[in-house]
């Protein structure tokens, strides 16, 4: 088992308790996404598929267990560290877009690389990299001006922003039409396709389609 995979998460647990009520979300769960694969977990839902992409993204922590991003710990940090490790090492696909409405694409881009301060010889040009997403006559626009697959990208190329090892997303097609979701799928694919980890969650048949490996989570626990 490798230390610098772009993802290790070793016997997860998260529990939520909320007055007398306790929900156990996650329990015991293990996995690892290698560098160039794309990784779905499904499950119904209430399964724990957005705690445990959560706890990956530093969003939330767990309550036991072990995460590991590109050799990095990051559970059980201070909220500040997990920040930091997110913007070096992870590109978030949130399921609203996660742009600044004031803010042009490339602007949108531009900003996440400062804030993302990741190694800056690696990170590509934010003009290349709506080129390669097919964004580059929009690079000016504001999110106002795009349609919802050119939001879609855009949201992408902030991920993208300073070429993750990981890139997480939870239920990226959720409430996209199809030709939009058959899109964004096709750009995930290609970002595992050039190295990066991939890891979504999600319900559809086409996200099962996309994905090297499908793990299923029922009641917190990974299915065998
Ligand atoms: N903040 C919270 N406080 C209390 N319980 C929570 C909280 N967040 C999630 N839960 C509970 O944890 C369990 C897992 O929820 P989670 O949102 O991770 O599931 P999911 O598989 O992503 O569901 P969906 O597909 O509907 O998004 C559910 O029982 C949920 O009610």
């Amino acid at each position: 088992m490798s230390a610098d995979r772009p993802l290790r998460v070793e016997r997860l647990y998260r529990f939520y308790r909320a007055g007398e009520e306790e929900t156990l979300a996650l329990r015991g769960v293990s996995l690892q996404v290698s560098a160039g694969e794309f990784l779905a977990v499904t499950g119904p839902s209430g399964s724990g598929k957005t705690t445990l992409l959560s706890c990956v993204a530093g969003t939330d922590e767990p309550s036991g267990g072990t995460i590991w991003i590109a050799g990095h710990r990051m559970s059980h940090r201070p909220a500040a560290v997990r920040a930091r490790l997110r913007g070096r090492h992870l590109g978030l696909v949130a399921q609203e877009n996660n742009l600044f409405d004031h803010l042009s694409v490339i602007q949108n881009v531009r900003l996440a690389q400062r804030l993302g301060a990741a190694d800056r010889r690696q990170v590509p040009a934010s003009l290349d990299l709506l080129d390669q997403l097919g964004l580059g006559g929009r690079a000016g626009d504001v999110p106002a001006r795009l349609s919802s697959g050119e939001l879609a990208r855009a949201g992408l190329a902030v991920a993208l922003a300073n070429a993750p090892d990981l890139v997480v997303a939870d239920e990226p097609t959720g409430e996209l039409d199809q030709a939009t979701e058959d899109d964004v799928l096709t750009l995930l694919r290609s970002c595992a396709d050039r190295g990066t980890a991939v890891l979504v969650s999600g319900h559809s048949d086409a996200v099962r389609r996309t994905a090297d490996r499908v793990l299923t989570l029922a009641d917190g626990v990974m299915q065998p």
